[in-house]
């Protein structure tokens, strides 16, 4: 060996000695960066329900990372024709989701006089603005645009979010299954503006419809399509007791967020992500 390779080794070696010491010595806290997490509460009223809106919030946040980790890979997986990993991902989001949705029952603990104490405090900020939300709608297909005007500031989100608001869906990527798997797809679909929020088109419903008619035939067809539909029940359940909640604590109040508020989050409510796959059940 010449001494070169074995100068190399030889860094090589030691270099991932100081790794595993690293890692040997390494903590519990520091693995979980818990320093940064858990000084992170940072209170803007002194009054004691401000810790449990900051900590709900956060927890939701944190669960939305993981969403969308799933979802993209999720997306990806079903473009390259990896039903079963797909599945095994979306089985996880709803699992996150069912959590999620937990959350509702510990905030509604909350009066609407304990909220008022700290409310005017939270100035302009809203829940509208949360771009990891916008995310997760984007992937689903649920293409809203005033949410990217809110970033324009912030370069590394604006991009993000720019990113995913122009990239095919879930949705857009079952399409596109279907039509590999032979179904006459309306072939503008499959190359559509993917910006623009999916509207339903009579050859996924007709594709649908014969995927539910010959389970055994299509059985992995069938299976995405019921992943999708627990994935939209689920956020439809989310999007019910945040507006109940909601109603619970501050009534028909405005939202600081600016929109009129509970009657805006029943308006979005009407929304469905997977119209097809909802419409199929009176046909069948
Ligand atoms: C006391 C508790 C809460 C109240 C009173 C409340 C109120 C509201 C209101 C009125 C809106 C409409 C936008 C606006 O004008 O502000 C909104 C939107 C939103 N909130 Fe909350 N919220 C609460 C808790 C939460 C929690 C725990 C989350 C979890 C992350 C959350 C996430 C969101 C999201 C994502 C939106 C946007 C919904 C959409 O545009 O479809 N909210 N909230
Ligand atoms: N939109 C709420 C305020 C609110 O809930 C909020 C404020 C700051 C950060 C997150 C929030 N959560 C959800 O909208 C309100 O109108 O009271």
């Amino acid at each position: 060996m010449s001494k070169s390779i074995a100068d190399l080794h030889k860094k090589l070696e030691a270099e991932k000695n100081i790794h595993t010491d690293f890692k040997d010595n390494m903590t519990y806290g520091e693995y979980l960066s818990l320093d940064s997490i858990l000084s992170s509460q940072n209170r803007l009223s002194g009054h004691h329900d401000e810790m449990l809106f900051i900590v709900i919030h956060q927890v939701s946040e944190l669960w939305m990372k993981l969403t969308l980790h799933e979802m993209t890979a999720a997306i990806k997986a079903i473009n390259e024709g990896q039903m079963q990993s797909a599945f095994k991902m979306l089985a996880r989001v709803t699992k996150i989701q069912s959590q999620i949705i937990q959350a509702w029952d510990v905030l509604s603990t909350m009066t609407p006089a304990e909220y008022l104490e700290f409310r005017d405090d939270l100035g302009k900020a809203s829940g509208f603005q949360s771009y990891q939300y916008r995310l997760i709608e984007f992937a689903l297909g649920y293409k809203t645009a005033h949410i990217l005007k809110i970033y324009e500031k912030d370069p590394a989100v604006h991009e993000m979010l720019e990113k995913a608001y122009h990239a095919p869906s879930i949705y857009d990527v079952a399409i596109q299954a279907l039509s590999r798997a032979g179904f006459a797809i309306n072939p503008d679909l499959l190359t559509r503006d993917y910006s623009q929020t999916y509207a339903g088109d009579p050859t996924v419903a007709a594709a649908w419809e014969e995927v539910y008619r010959n389970v055994d035939k299509y059985w992995e067809l069938y299976q995405l399509a019921e992943k999708l539909v627990d994935v939209e029940d689920w956020l439809q359940q989310w999007r019910f007791r945040h507006m109940k909640t909601v109603e619970r604590i501050i009534g028909f109040k405005v939202g600081t967020g600016g929109s009129s508020g509970v009657n805006y989050l029943k308006q979005v409510l009407d929304h469905r992500f997977f119209p097809e796959l909802w419409d199929l059940r009176t046909k069948l």
